[in-house]
């Protein structure tokens, strides 16, 4: 690196499920990372979105919503979040500015007291009320953790955000650019691609399909020179599920097929053929090995 001023570290970003997590990582890196949905617990995994300017790069570790494990699943989002807040340089906190603190953010901020990182609250969604209900949300916070720094923002439509990636620059410690500059995330894009399929399923089906969904690329290559083949199969714990994601005459699938494809595209930059499958698999969420070789793996945290 030539700048010896330059500075660089990882960033966690916690909070509970829906508060705007993967919309903050995603207008920082300005490219659809993260799968966004108004469902809770849509993310699974950890997600990195890579911030790089001449001066600093900030790598964001997206955590699963932590929450009380419910089942074998739940238990792994939640040792996942855990796991990440100790190597970081820095934690968010995002809290939603619409909702009172409940028995979820307390949760999180006992498990957050034993952190030695500078950790900021972060008070998202801003854009939804009014400056003195602002005012109300942060007293409800402000003493309950020796928060570095509390910022509102809002991740949808960008308030505060380059004040909080000042902020997090001015925190990093001294050190190298990790990652070339037009890298916006590790992550194989095969996981990008199943969270993208992922993220239709959600968005069509509604309360419908529950979260117990898994999708898993089983193959992407290229065609011909025109065209990449994708093939992900998408599995549920019931036939009744299976029913419903295929759909009348398979519409609902074709749905979901070319909404996916069309974002697939776009990340790959080519034109995409892409083949879903729907498979049953019953209790997939508390087998471990079938968590296993669905892509959660044990040793990843
Ligand atoms: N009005 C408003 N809506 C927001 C803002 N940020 C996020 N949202 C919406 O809140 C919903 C949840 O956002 P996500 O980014 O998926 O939340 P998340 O915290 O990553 O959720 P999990 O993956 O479940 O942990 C989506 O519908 C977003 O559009 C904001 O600043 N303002």
């Amino acid at each position: 690196m030539d700048n010896p001023n330059y500075r660089s570290g990882f960033v966690a970003i916690v909070g509970r499920p829906n508060v705007g997590k993967s919309t903050l990582l995603n207008r920082v890196v300005g490219q659809k990372v993260a799968i966004m949905s108004d469902k809770p617990q849509t993310t699974r995994n950890k997600i990195q979105g890579i911030y790089t300017t001449d001066d600093a790069q900030i790598v964001f570790i997206d955590t699963p919503g932590i929450h009380k494990p419910k089942s074998e699943l739940g238990d792994y989002m939640m040792k996942s979040a855990l796991s990440s807040l100790n190597e970081v340089d820095a934690v968010i906190m995002m809290v939603n500015a619409e909702q009172r603190r409940g028995a979820g953010d307390n949760f999180i901020i006992d498990r957050l007291k034993t952190v030695k990182k500078p950790v900021y609250l972060v008070v998202n969604k801003i854009d939804q009320i009014t400056p003195d209900d602002l005012l109300v949300v942060i007293d409800q916070y402000k003493d309950a953790l020796n928060w570095q720094e509390v910022l509102p923002i809002s991740a949808l439509e960008g308030n505060n955000v380059e004040e909080l990636l000042s902020e997090l620059t001015g925190k990093l410690p001294k050190g190298p650019q990790y990652y070339p500059e037009d890298q916006v995330t590790d992550h194989p894009e095969r996981f990008i691609v199943s969270e993208l399929i992922r993220e239709k399923i959600f968005q069509l089906t509604r309360q419908e399909i529950p979260h117990s969904v898994a999708v898993v690329i089983d193959k992407m290559s290229r065609q011909n020179e025109q065209k990449i083949h994708v093939q992900a199969t998408i599995i549920v714990d019931r036939p009744t599920q299976k029913g419903i994601l295929i759909g009348k005459g398979g519409s609902m699938l074709k749905k979901i097929g070319t909404l996916a494809r069309q974002d697939i595209e776009n990340l790959l930059g080519d034109k995409v053929y892409l083949e879903l499958w729907v498979k049953v698999v019953p209790d997939w969420q508390d087998k471990s090995s079938a968590l296993q070789s669905y892509g959660y793996r044990k040793d990843d945290y």
